[in-house]
């Protein structure tokens, strides 16, 4: 047999398997065919459950969203339906972020081996216990609500499949329900549905047809290479009158009649529109029932995980640097607004020293520039006693002060005070004060 092409090298970071799909599509189950497979092969998976709504899983998770919130005391505390139970319960678990993050990172780690393992003749051979610790993780698994649109649409979906991103090569298995997709229309639905979630991810995908111990997913890789293969699908839908939805042994109302030629011709120019779209994808047919098909989906990771490095990785470093330096204008900005708000310059604030330090903010407006001039004055007029410099800061940085200093000055001197002694800066500001 085929070896799962899954291994990464040595030390390399694990690769994160984030399945998303509409509900009952067996994303559960495609969870559980992958982690009871990598068991077997003895390189167990790190698994996390993102689903707050879920009642049981066929796995223990290592994180699960439900240990760390009550989806139905969301529910009912914020008075939500179930979406909005699972879109908060996300945004809560998302808040966490970087905990599990942390988490990952540590628990996908190899430990460095004890000492007496590095010199196995000193205990006579390494333990059990360590051997296992050596091993590196090399998958995580995630599941996601079969909500798709509350998980992949939400802020919380996004930080969490950013965070996931920034740290471990990341890719999508979009998980397809293969006998509810074989008629053209709810085949292009979901290649659309597919579509979007890529261009909204901006990760590797992989399309996993599920579910082929119940309808081969042939038909499918032969429509996404094949235009004509689906052109003919698509005639032969409309002259047998299954266009419109109609799936294997079911009936519907949509499907007699044929289709319209509106929708053919639309069908048709999507599918040649969705080329470009094809050519990014892997397309694997897999029977979670069976476990048909998982050594191949291994092999696509392990492809689309190369991809990752390569051309995924750069882009996301260059949005993430956007971001940053769109952060750092913003709070830049945010600063010399907060500056000229409270009037004052990048010098004063410097604990009162006077010198114009190197990484100071250049004055964004005129009344920042005059400020300085304004300080450089007093600093000549020796007004300054070196205890009063915070005071000076609130009240003496304007050019009126000096002058009714030396006018109360005056004033104090006129009237004789007998004590004749203090007329210091600091005792005209407290008597100001209590003024
Ligand atoms: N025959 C067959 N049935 C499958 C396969 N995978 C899943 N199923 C069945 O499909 C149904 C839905 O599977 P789940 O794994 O619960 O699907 P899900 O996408 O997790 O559903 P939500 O949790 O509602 O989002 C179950 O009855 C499964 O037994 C498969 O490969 N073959």
């Amino acid at each position: 047999m085929a070896s799962t092409g899954a291994a990464p090298q040595p030390n390399q970071k694990p690769v994160t398997i984030v399945c998303i799909g509409m509900a009952g599509s067996g994303k559960t189950t495609f969870m559980q065919r992958l982690n009871s497979h990598l068991h077997s092969r003895r390189t167990a998976p790190y698994v996390l459950n993102l689903d707050p709504a879920v009642h049981s899983v066929p796995f223990e998770p290592n994180i699960d969203i439900r240990d760390s919130v009550n989806y139905k005391e969301v529910m009912r505390q914020y008075n939500l339906g179930p979406n909005g139970g699972i879109l908060t319960s996300l945004n809560l678990f998302a808040t966490k972020v970087d905990q599990i993050l942390k988490i990952l990172e540590t628990r996908t780690t190899p430990a460095p081996l004890p000492q007496s393992d590095l010199n196995p003749g000193a205990t006579g051979g390494s333990s059990g216990a360590s051997a296992a610790r050596q091993k590196q993780i090399k998958h995580i698994l995630v599941d996601t609500p079969g909500q798709i649109e509350v998980f992949v649409w939400s802020a919380s979906g996004d930080i969490l499949l950013g965070a996931l991103a920034s740290s471990f090569p990341t890719v999508i298995a979009y998980v397809i329900d293969t006998p509810r997709t074989a008629s053209t229309s709810t085949f292009m639905s979901n290649m659309l549905y597919a579509c979007s979630i890529l261009y909204k991810t901006r990760l590797p995908m992989i399309l996993v047809f599920n579910k082929t111990d119940v309808k081969d997913a042939t038909f499918a890789k032969e429509w996404m290479t094949d235009f004509e293969a689906f052109q003919a699908a698509l005639m032969r839908e409309e002259e047998t009158g299954m266009f419109g939805g109609l799936e294997s042994g079911e009936s519907s109302v949509a499907g007699g009649g044929g289709g319209s030629g509106y929708m053919g011709s639309l069908l048709n120019s999507m599918s040649l529109m969705l080329e470009e779209f094809y050519s990014h994808l892997k397309v694997v047919g897999v029977s979670s029932m069976t476990g048909a098909g998982v050594d191949e989906f291994f092999k696509a990771v392990q492809e689309k995980a190369e991809e990752f490095e390569r051309d995924y990785k750069p882009e996301l470093e260059r949005r993430q640097k956007e971001r940053q330096k769109q952060k750092q204008e913003r709070r830049e900005k945010e600063l010399g607004k907060l500056m000229r708000d409270m009037n004052v310059s990048g010098a004063s604030t410097a604990g009162g020293s006077k010198q114009k330090k190197p990484g100071k903010l250049e004055p964004e407006t005129i009344s920042d520039m005059e400020d300085e001039d304004e300080d450089d004055e007093d600093m000549g007029q020796g007004l300054v006693e070196p205890d009063e410099d915070e005071e000076m800061e609130t009240e003496d940085a304007d050019n009126g002060l000096a002058k009714r200093y030396r006018e109360a000055l005056q004033k104090e001197r006129e009237s004789g005070d007998p004590s004749g002694n203090d007329f210091s800066f600091a005792r005209f500001i407290h008597q100001a004060k209590m003024g």
